[in-house]
């Protein structure tokens, strides 16, 4: 509330100025349904701009009614645009089911960004109160400004139009700014002193000097007034206070003394004066201008650094070769051993002494004179200390780019080194460099955390936000849940690689941590590891079941290894605790979750089990019907062996009886050898 107040009073105070919303590009991030078989794979996503919305905005809610309207009419108020949220579509979702509103923060969020897009269309309250982050003014409507009644310029080249300092436009004229620069500040003493211009070219170099006059003119009168500059937090276009503003600076002063028309005395001392026009070499403040700007847009800056100190120790060496052929030429060219001996191309001859008096000491030209004394002098200091202070500034350049790889380089040697002393084993010591080498090309720093600490907390939230947002947009569990759960989780995830097969979680471990897989796949695995229960790919949760202790569970339910290389997120314990506290809904969707993972597990092994009794049953039911076979089929064959045998004993003993003239019978019966019954020898085996 108090915030809101104080939001307020200061919309008040900055009634001339005018604020406007940033480039407003659109999210195209629709919800995405993921082939996953996990219940916390992603289904939907919703947009960035919702979860993200700038923290400040969306802690500080604060609405501003639209007063600007009557305040206009009384041509008081400047004010346009107070916007609470960044103007993205809301998400879109592939099916009904999904687009229905669950009951979180994003759902306000929603509302509050239809209630935004009404107030813009509607015809009567044109003017829409907008709260804008000052990063990158862009006219939200620059038809407001065109009073170019019939003519349809683009917005940089109308006069009423206010020009976004960050913007493409502006860049583009500071290099075409930059440009006429640098060719005064070469070619003013380059015709001062060497005898390139002639009667016979002035004509060209004029017309080369007039047009850079023209367009040093239009940027004192047409484009630097325009400017739109930052107030307090606030973009201010309006056309006066811009104007204003430009005239409050030195830069100004010396934009104004660089035009000065001192080339009118060329009827007096004749075009051959060219350092005449020396005011031009004045404006240097817009060349710092363009090199500041292309250093906070480029992606790599230290090329445009490097170029730049590349630019001022060629410059310097080029003043002094005009110098050095001034002075020959002030002496007499060829005169004595120092000055130039007028052979060759003057200006590479010239160049040539002047980078080596300024480069190095002895071998040079011995001076002759007290003049040439003082001006080797010069040469030789301005050598030592200016060249050798660029020369460094370069070194620190180069140093910084490749800062981080260097301490990649340092970690990488001392790890190897740590761990050869302690004699590992070498399949261990390459798995470690592995896993360093993977994980510094995936995220090119060891500990982003590190990178990020010096970042004001809501900041550093926010580029944490920004970094993850594709990831953690497809996790079920944020989509569930208010969109502040996300917010106060983001900074604790720390990012994890995994190699090809590395366990992330192994069974029967107290759990310590809950993962997100960022990138790559991830397998559950069965209780023997024999059987994959779940593929887990980007966005999907896992290990969270020993992390709620759902009935006593303190372990791990399942093995969890990395299929190729992949990228979590880990968030421990205490974190996720934390965060639980104040987000009961995603405590008891997690819950609910891990509930069914673990009555599916259950049934599951249920279900297992009961196959494997099964299979067993079946195992005995066939062994015995086998063994019950095999016993008749032993007895029937023991009968048939019986009758077999008491028939030859029976001829057996009529043929004895023959022989010894016994009548077969007369003998008692003979012990019948009955055979071992089949199930014996079996169930011996
Ligand atoms: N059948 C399953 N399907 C998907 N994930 C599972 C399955 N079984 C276990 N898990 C996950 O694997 C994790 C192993 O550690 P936790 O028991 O902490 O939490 C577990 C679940 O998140």
């Amino acid at each position: 509330m108090k915030s809101n107040i104080m939001v307020l009073d200061k919309l008040k105070l900055m009634r001339r100025h005018t604020v406007h919303p940033s480039s407003s590009k659109t999210s195209n991030l629709t919800a995405t349904r993921g082939a996953y078989g996990s219940w916390c794979t992603p289904q939907g996503t919703p947009t960035h701009d919702i979860l993200t919305k700038t923290v400040s905005n969306i802690e500080t809610k604060t609405k501003v009614q639209d007063d600007t309207g009557q305040h206009r009419d009384k041509g008081i108020l400047a004010l346009q645009k107070v916007r609470l949220f960044t103007s993205s579509p809301p998400p879109k979702f592939n099916n009904k089911k999904d687009a229905k509103e669950k009951d979180t923060e994003l759902k306000d969020f929603k509302k509050t960004y239809s209630r935004d897009n009404s107030l813009k269309r509607s015809p009567d309250r044109k003017l829409v109160p907008i709260i804008e982050t000052p990063q990158s003014p862009v006219p939200s409507s620059p038809s407001r400004y065109k009073k170019c009644k019939g003519l349809t310029l683009p917005a940089f080249c109308d006069p009423f139009v206010p020009i976004d300092p960050q913007g493409r436009g502006y860049i583009s004229w500071l290099l075409l700014v930059t440009f006429c620069y640098s060719y005064n500040a070469w070619c003013v003493p380059l015709r001062a002193t060497f005898p390139y211009q002639t009667p016979q070219n002035t004509a060209l170099w004029m017309v080369a000097d007039y047009l850079c006059d023209v367009v040093y003119l239009l940027d004192v009168a047409l484009v630097k007034p325009r400017l739109m500059f930052l107030h307090e937090g606030f973009w201010v276009d309006d056309a006066a206070e811009t104007r204003r503003n430009y005239r409050k600076k030195l830069q100004y002063k010396f934009d104004v003394i660089s035009l000065l028309p001192l080339d009118v005395f060329y009827f007096y001392f004749g075009a051959h004066k060219v350092i005449l026009r020396f005011p031009r070499l004045l404006k240097l403040q817009t060349f710092w201008e363009f090199h500041q700007a292309m250093d906070r847009v480029l992606s790599s800056p230290y090329v445009v650094r490097v170029g730049k100190t590349l630019f001022y120790i060629f410059y310097l060496i080029h003043l002094n070769a005009c110098a050095y052929y001034a002075m020959s030429d002030y002496i007499g060219l060829a005169s004595n051993g120092w000055v130039y001996d007028n052979k060759g191309n003057a200006y590479i001859r010239c160049f040539y002494f002047a980078t080596k008096t300024a480069t190095s000491i002895g071998k040079n030209p011995k001076p002759e004179n007290t003049a040439e004394y003082l001006f080797m002098t010069a040469a030789w200091l301005m050598g030592v200390f200016v060249f050798a202070l660029l020369i460094g500034q370069i070194r620190d350049i180069i140093a910084t780019a490749t800062r981080a790889r260097a301490e990649y380089r340092k970690c990488v040697d001392g790890c190897a080194r740590y761990l050869r002393r302690l004699n590992l084993p070498r399949a261990l010591r390459r798995r470690v460099a592995c896993w360093l080498h993977y994980t510094w090309t995936q995220q090119r720093c060891f500990d982003e955390s590190k990178i990020l600490n010096s970042l004001p907390f809501n900041m550093k939230r926010d580029v944490a936000l920004a970094v993850h947002m594709s990831t953690l947009s497809k996790v079920q569990l944020f989509r569930d849940c208010s969109a502040s759960l996300l917010r106060d989780l983001v900074l604790q995830l720390r990012p994890l690689s995994c190699l090809p097969g590395d366990l992330v979680v192994r069974r029967g471990d107290v759990g310590h941590h809950m993962y997100i897989v960022k990138s790559g796949e991830c397998y559950v695995m069965s209780q023997d590891e024999k059987e994959i229960l779940a593929t887990l790919r980007e966005g999907s949760v896992f290990g969270e079941i020993s992390l709620l202790g759902i009935d006593g569970l303190r372990r791990r339910t399942a093995t969890v290894r990395s299929r190729g290389y992949s990228n979590l997120f880990a968030l421990s314990r205490n974190d996720l605790d934390a965060a639980l506290k104040h987000h009961k809904e995603a405590a008891q969707i997690l819950r609910i979750r891990a509930d069914q993972i673990i009555r599916e597990n259950a049934a599951r092994q249920t279900k297992q089990r009961l196959a494997k009794l099964e299979a067993k049953k079946s195992a005995n039911n066939e062994e015995s019907t086998a063994r019950k076979r095999r016993q008749s089929g032993a007895s029937n064959d023991s009968s048939q062996g019986r009758r077999r045998r008491s028939a030859s004993t029976m001829s057996r003993r009529r043929l004895s009886a023959v022989s010894e003239n016994k009548a077969p019978g007369d003998d008692a019966p003979p012990s019948v050898k009955t055979p071992l019954p089949t199930i014996v020898a079996l169930s011996s085996e």
